[in-house]
């Protein structure tokens, strides 16, 4: 090699060096660390974070995350977000320096995922873009619209005498295994083709129940439009804490995008008794029910951001059925009554007339919707006041008859009409029915075109009728959704439908029974009085 190349080469190496040295600035990013002091049940106590935010995000060994919840000055007790098994006192906590967040958006769809956004399905990594936080103010009330657009459940029961509207909170509440996740599930189920998404939290509930809505949300496809967010009963309870505020966040998004949306938490009480169990451990003080003083705070600033959106932000609307377990039918207890008072109506389940089979065993009595009546179709609102004054007349003189106190022939009336009532708002789960079959029923009770039907064919008579409906022309069913009021006429063509399918049902009855075995139950009271 050339003296003189070698010279060039070191000359234009040091330049570059001295390029590099120049352009080089030294960042010191200051990386804040602290200890663990001790670790509880779902909790740690962290010394050492001095600039600590609230319901920042910290890291601990394993990657297992945490929020920061009580910030003390000498130190900060932490709410952790996944299994704690391994930490011990002395581990070392980094401040991430952000909020939790959650993927959110279409790639969610079909999916089932833990609180931390982790599929539970099996099914890969989740496809999303965007993230919001999860703890979100709720929209300002100028943003809010009117509930006016109805949310079909496809239950009778519901969709007539407790109607819920998109955009509506409506509690269900009952004992256990009376039915509530079944209500929940069938109105999601009711969704398919309606362009309504849907979110399903399930929190702190046994794995096989867990995978029972999951089985039947798949076989009857609607997973497609659902989105699972899940908590089972042995996950810290840090994460059954947060499982509802993800769900929301989620849901949330796609109400911003102008779509229709439907969350189930099911339930809050479990989501109580998590925060109860991280309050205890956190040294706050507690209040009645040992539950902490913010407990209304977390379930309304839960439940407020479940709204109807304004045009100008979209229309979308995020409907809220929150869950909630009583005990011994004690609705007044703390957190049942903390619900009742924030939701804007509740539907209540009876154990008793799930014992009596009455299926779903919606207590019309104790159950309300405060602005769904608003948002119902006027088809419904033209049976609707004649359904439930029929309905609770027989119910207060059921009890009555029990007695065996001597009835007139007008309330033998009025209890033969209730019973059929309640034959005909029985549903099976998993079966919900569209509006103008609904529609036909109710007209048909109403109508006292089922009163003539034997009690024990009327399962068979409602189903030839829900049949028949079918044959309802299908611009008088465009009329059931939109008309502000149901015509003369399209009301006839709708009875006169229900009296061909009922025909056969009312015929045999008066041929087989004739008048005396037509008042079959009516004989029974007379011989329980006389007796
Ligand atoms: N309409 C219905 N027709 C027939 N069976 C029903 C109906 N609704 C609920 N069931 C049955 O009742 C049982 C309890 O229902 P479900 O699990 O929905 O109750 P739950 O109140 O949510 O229970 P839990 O308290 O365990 O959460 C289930 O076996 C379910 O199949």
């Amino acid at each position: 090699m050339e003296p003189q190349s070698l010279k060039t080469i070191l000359d234009s190496t040091f330049a570059e060096i001295s390029q590099v040295r120049e352009a080089f600035t030294p960042q010191l990013a200051p990386h804040e660390v602290g200890t663990i002091t001790s670790v509880a049940t779902g909790i740690a106590k962290v010394s050492g974070l001095p600039g600590v935010g609230f319901d920042e995000l910290v890291k601990f060994p394993g990657d297992v995350l945490g929020i920061a919840f009580n910030l003390d000055p000498d130190q900060i007790g932490v709410v952790l977000l996944g299994e704690y098994w391994h930490l011990h006192a002395g581990d070392e906590v980094q401040r991430t320096g952000r909020v939790m967040d959650v993927a959110v958006g279409d790639g969610l769809l079909g999916r089932v995922i833990d609180p931390l956004g982790r599929p539970l399905d099996g099914n890969g990594s989740v496809a999303s873009s965007k993230r919001l936080p999860v703890e979100r103010p709720a929209v300002p009330i100028m943003d809010r619209a009117p509930v006016t657009v109805p949310l079909q459940t496809g239950i009778k029961v519901i969709d007539a005498l407790i109607p819920v509207g998109r955009g509506q909170r409506e509690l269900i509440l009952g004992d256990r295994q009376t039915g509530k996740t079944a209500i929940a599930i069938d109105t999601i189920l009711n969704q398919r083709g309606k362009d309504v998404l849907c979110v399903y939290c399930a929190i702190g509930q046994r794995a096989s129940a867990v995978a029972k809505a999951v089985a039947t949300l798949r076989e009857k496809g609607a997973m497609d439009y659902t989105v699972l967010v899940v908590t089972e009963g042995n996950d810290p309870p840090g994460l059954a804490y947060i499982a509802p505020y993800v769900a929301t966040s989620i849901a949330e998004a796609f109400m911003e995008a102008g779509r229709d949306v439907l969350i189930v938490y099911d339930d809050l009480t479990h989501h109580a008794r998590a925060y109860r169990e991280l309050s205890l451990l956190l040294r706050r003080p507690p209040g009645r029910e040992a539950f902490p003083g913010d407990i209304f705070y977390i379930h309304s600033r839960l439940l407020e951001r479940a709204t109807h959106l304004c045009q100008e932000r979209g229309g979308g609307s995020l409907t809220a059925l929150p869950i909630i377990e009583t005990e011994a039918q004690n609705i007044s207890a703390y957190i049942p009554t903390n619900l009742i008072s924030i939701t804007d109506g509740q539907i209540y389940l009876s154990p008793s007339l799930f014992e009596l089979g009455v299926l779903p065993a919606v207590d019309v009595g104790k159950s309300v919707s405060r602005v769904g009546g608003k948002a119902q179709r006027t088809a419904y609102r033209a049976v609707a006041g004649d359904l439930k004054l029929g309905y609770a007349q027989f119910e207060e003189l059921e009890t009555f008859s029990r007695f065996g106190a001597r009835l007139d022939e007008d309330t033998r009336k009025i209890i033969e009409h209730g019973r059929r009532i309640r034959a005909c708002l029985k549903q099976p789960e998993f079966s919900p029915v569209a509006v103008p079959a609904q529609i036909a029923v109710l007209l048909a009770l109403t109508a006292e075109l089922f009163d003539q039907v034997p009690l024990d064919r009327m399962t068979d008579a409602e189903e030839a009728l829900r049949k028949a409906a079918a044959d309802i022309p299908p611009e008088v069913c465009e009329r059931l959704d939109t008309a502000k009021k149901l015509s003369d006429e399209d009301h006839e063509i709708i009875i006169q439908i229900a009296r061909q399918s009922l025909a056969d049902f009312q015929s045999k009855a008066k041929s087989e029974s004739g008048p005396e075995k037509q008042t079959d139950s009516n004989s029974k009271l007379e011989s329980e009085e006389e007796s």
